[in-house]
């Protein structure tokens, strides 16, 4: 179409922690002027609240009966992304260890992922420019139909040496193995497991700069945008 530059277009990034999802999605995002949506956040914020209402992490039942209590609302500008829970800003509390350790299990439990998908495709489809929606399971589940799909990728170690400078003085060594035993659960989980859609394309980050990283995806959303 002519003036394909006019249309919505739909950008799932997905891929394992510390590949540089959030920092390419975002960036991304507000060089193109589109939406920007961290679907990691509302597995976080859903599993904040498991824990702060004293829900048993262990009990898939127990976490599937309550799945559909909380408010989780996302702000999606790429500026200023944001979340709450009830009302809450969780920004803060959803990157304690505690909830790192503990969002692989409830973000396993069907009820969860139902209802976390539902609000995914609602924010897409409200979305008038577009959006870069970024977690393990868009270009597969969430947004089969998206315009363009990329899968990261990167070492263990360089997620790691990544990860550990973010998390001032975190040691590399148990910031490798907690990120591998993470991904192993995330891939391996029976409902919409971590995995690259076939259509994705997959970039491997390692030896490249998070700059290289965001031109590479902004050239190839307008090579989409060229056709469309
Ligand atoms: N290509 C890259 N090279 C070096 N550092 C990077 C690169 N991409 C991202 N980073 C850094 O790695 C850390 C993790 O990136 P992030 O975007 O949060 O990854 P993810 O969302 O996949 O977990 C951040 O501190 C980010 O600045
Ligand atoms: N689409 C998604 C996004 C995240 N998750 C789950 C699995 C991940 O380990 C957690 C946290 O994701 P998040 O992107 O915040 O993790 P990192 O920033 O990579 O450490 O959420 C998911 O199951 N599906």
């Amino acid at each position: 179409m002519e003036n394909g530059a006019a249309q919505p277009v739909i950008v799932a990034i997905d891929g394992p922690s510390g590949t540089g999802k959030s920092s390419t999605s975002k960036a991304v995002a507000a060089q193109l002027g589109l939406s920007y949506l961290d679907t990691g956040a509302q597995y976080r914020a859903i599993t904040w609240w498991m824990v702060s209402n004293g829900i048993d992490i262990d009990d898939p039942t127990a976490i599937a009966a309550v799945a559909g209590k909380p408010e989780i609302v996302s702000g999606t500008d790429p500026a200023d992304p944001t979340i709450t829970v009830d009302g809450t800003d969780v920004a803060g509390p959803i990157r304690t260890p505690e909830v790192t350790s503990k969002v692989s299990a409830v973000s396993a439990v069907p009820e969860v992922r139902a209802r976390i998908t539902e609000l995914q495709r609602s924010l897409a489809a409200s979305a008038e420019r577009g959006i870069v929606v970024e977690g393990r399971d868009i270009g597969t589940t969430v947004l089969p139909d998206a315009d363009l799909k990329i899968f990261l990728t990167a070492s263990a170690e360089a997620r790691a040496a990544r990860r550990s400078g973010e998390l001032k003085g975190a040691d590399v060594q148990s910031t490798r193995e907690a990120l591998i035993k993470r991904d192993a659960a995330d891939s391996s989980r029976k409902t919409s497991p971590l995995a690259k859609a076939d259509d994705a394309v997959e970039v491997d980050t390692t030896e490249l700069t998070l700059a290289q990283v965001i031109e590479c995806v902004v050239t190839l959303v307008g090579e989409k945008r060229a056709v469309k």
